[in-house]
């Protein structure tokens, strides 16, 4: 079944006075349950477009978007919000948590919007806490802990109301190799073990090896997918090769952690 699928998919930025800037045009995306799919490309490629759009914030000018088999451009503002909290989880790269909560409360915070019962809530705390490794840290205000473990308090509030979609975006871009690998190795578990299904933008190889599947883009248009096989190595250096064929600027090509 498809969680996601884009059909067209183009997005027009400017008015009918202002000089009219194609940033999107004819992306055709269907993404699996349970699937682990990167989106790469150039700067001004147009990713932050296309998760704009996959995320809601931004309605296309062109095409068809289903998440989960809905249309969300045809929902009003009140169902729209309603499909964004129950169906979407977001991570971003600057961590997006409350800093006057502490790390339970940051992650909870969408279940207590929901009116769920603080019995389910703890149910469905423990098993993600313990994954993400952060059991520990939870009565800790956000100040406290590091990089990795902000960005990992984030994953488990992207995930703890079960999303038909987690969307990320340069969720590594904050942090050292050592916290990056961390976040990586967790989210691979959470794809693994919850079957959760993730579309990841990405200007980085190494996390971006972890995917099972990448898309690349370029000015605007899908320009090649490229598929992990069993080695994370060699796709490591399959997505360099697509990197320099695609040409433009990638910003900071690093290399494996290991
Ligand atoms: N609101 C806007 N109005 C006009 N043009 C825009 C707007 N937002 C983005 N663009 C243009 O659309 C193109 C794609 O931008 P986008 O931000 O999606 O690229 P990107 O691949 O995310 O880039 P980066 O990796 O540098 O963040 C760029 O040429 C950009 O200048």
């Amino acid at each position: 079944m498809s969680v996601l699928k884009t059909t067209g998919l183009g997005k027009v930025y400017g008015s009918k006075k202002n000089i009219l800037y194609t940033a999107l045009q004819g992306v055709n995306i269907e993404v699996e349950k349970g699937e682990f799919v990167g989106v790469m490309g150039p700067s001004g490629s147009g990713k932050t477009t296309l998760l704009n759009l996959l995320s809601t914030i931004d309605k296309p000018t062109s095409g068809k978007l289903e998440i989960n088999g809905i249309d969300p451009t045809k929902l009003n503002d009140h169902k729209l919000a309603l499909f964004r909290r129950r169906e979407l989880g977001f991570v971003f790269q600057d961590f997006n948590l409350l800093d006057a909560l502490n790390v339970k409360e940051n992650i909870i915070l969408p279940l207590v919007m929901e009116g769920i019962k603080p019995k389910v809530i703890e149910q469905r705390l423990k098993p993600i806490v313990q994954m993400l490794q952060i059991e520990d840290l939870l009565a800790k205000r956000t100040y406290e802990i590091s990089g990795g473990q902000k960005q990992r308090t984030a994953i488990a509030r992207a995930i703890i109301h079960d999303p038909s979609l987690l969307l990320a975006d340069e969720l590594t871009g904050n942090l050292d190799s050592k916290a990056a690998k961390d976040v990586m190795d967790t989210l691979k578990q959470m794809n693994e073990q919850m079957n959760a299904t993730i579309l990841m933008v990405t200007h980085d190889p190494f996390s971006a090896s972890y995917c099972q599947r990448i898309i690349f883009i370029k000015d605007g248009q899908l320009f090649t997918e490229i598929n992990r096989g069993s080695n994370r190595q060699i796709f490591f250096q399959q997505i360099l090769d697509v990197q320099s064929m695609l040409g433009g600027d990638f910003d900071d090509i690093s290399f494996p952690r290991a």
